[in-house]
């Protein structure tokens, strides 16, 4: 019998994702281990912003443990660009997961596929960057135009968390129908706020205190701005879009209404952000108020309209009886419009954000990358 493939896993950002991450890494890794093909995966980096561990040797390191041994070193930081040449030399394939919303990281995609390496991420700033961005990952990866010889590229947890939503689309275009409109809810965090400070049949806690609960849930962004900003919708609906057909130049390029006071425009840190923020609540009261006099509750929805060539993302009023007032905590709901389903959409309705729902569709990549280098 023959050696079992080895592949290689680095892993960069090891927060509320990340965490969640290594623990079904060493779900897989056992799976993987008696699968009919044996397949050896070792962890072999763990990253963070601050350190690293790195096993220049390539032997394995121990998953359960790795975490508390990254707290441990004492070295300073390794530039990148140096761990990542000595990646490119591992005797055999190599999966980089970018845990992180690191945007510096996310351009050099189409140079780390080049490398051969292959990239699995619920990181969004690479795919909803420029469209020039967009498209030089498309021609680096072997998944993409790129040369068999180059590194494999997924990312579902960019759009939906772990919802299959990526996969659909993608084989909804793949298998020749013709997508006419996406819709729906598309944040984990603004789904929260709304389903919980402003409930159908009324009621709810303030505004601010749902922005602070939704951070300590793990369903906010890094920074809560980026998805109060309305951006992080942006940038799932710029996916969604070029993958439909649609060259969105970048997130910025389409009308994006932002919940952020423009008195907090100017706070200089996410923290000093959310201390302010319930000056403001009386602001989001009226809004439910007012709502509510017309019998509604308003939520924070998106749109592609592919024949418009029209995408926007912003808050509309909905009766109780929609399905977008019926969501529940952190759900996301996505409609396909599409020739094939007619005038009844494919709908994708789960979880929208949370470390292990995230996790799991980055682990879901991972396992797509292994196929292709088996
Ligand atoms: N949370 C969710 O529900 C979802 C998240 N995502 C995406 O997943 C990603 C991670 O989110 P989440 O885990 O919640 O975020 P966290 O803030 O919890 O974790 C981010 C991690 O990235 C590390 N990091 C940041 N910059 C760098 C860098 N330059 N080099 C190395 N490490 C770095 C941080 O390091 P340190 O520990 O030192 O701070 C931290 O470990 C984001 O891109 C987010 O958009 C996508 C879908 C849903
Ligand atoms: N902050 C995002 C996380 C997932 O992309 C959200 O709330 O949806
Ligand atoms: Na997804």
């Amino acid at each position: 019998m023959s050696a079992p493939k080895q592949i290689f896993v680095a892993v960069v950002g090891v927060g509320g994702v990340g965490k969640a991450f290594l623990n079904q890494l060493d779900h897989i890794r056992q799976r993987l281990s008696s699968a009919p093909v044996p397949v050896a995966l070792s962890l072999v980096l763990v990253r963070r912003s601050t350190k690293q561990l790195f096993s220049r040797d390539f032997a394995p390191l121990d998953i359960p443990s790795a975490l508390s041994k990254l707290d441990a070193v004492s070295e300073p930081q390794q530039p990148f660009p140096d761990t990542l040449a000595a990646l490119a030399r591992a005797p055999g394939r190599v999966i980089l997961v970018d845990n992180t919303s690191d945007q510096a990281l996310a351009e050099t995609y189409p140079s780390i596929l080049s490398a051969g390496l292959s990239i699995v991420t619920p990181n969004k700033k690479a795919f909803s960057h420029s469209h020039a961005l967009w498209q030089a990952i498309q021609q680096a990866a072997a998944n993409g135009t790129g040369p068999a010889t180059a590194g494999h590229v997924y990312h579902e947890s960019t759009v939906g968390a772990g919802l299959p939503v990526l996969s659909t689309l993608k084989e909804l275009v793949d298998t020749g129908d013709r997508v006419t409109k996406i819709e729906g809810v598309f944040s984990g965090t603004m789904s929260f706020l709304f389903n919980s400070f402003m409930p159908v049949g009324g009621g709810g806690g303030s505004f601010a205190a749902e922005v602070t609960k939704a951070k300590n849930l793990g369903y906010t962004e890094p920074d809560p701005r980026d998805d109060l900003n309305g951006l992080d919708v942006a940038r799932k609906l710029t996916i969604l879009a070029r993958l439909a057909g649609l060259p969105v130049e970048s997130p910025t390029s389409f009308p994006v209404q932002s919940l952020i006071p423009s008195e907090l425009e100017s706070c200089s840190s996410g923290d000093e952000f959310l201390t302010r923020l319930p000056e403001f609540d009386s602001r989001m009261e009226e809004l439910k108020e007012s709502a509510a006099k017309e019998g509604k509750v308003v939520r924070f929805v998106g749109s592609i309209d592919v024949g418009a060539k029209a995408v926007k993302v912003g808050l509309e009023k909905f009766d109780a009886s929609h399905p977008i007032a019926a969501l529940k905590g952190s759900d996301n709901i996505i409609n396909f419009y599409t020739e094939r389903y007619g005038g009844n959409p494919l709908i994708i309705q789960g979880a929208g954000a949370g470390a292990d729902v995230t996790a799991m569709g980055v682990s879901g990549d991972l396992l797509k990358v292994v196929r292709a280098l088996q």
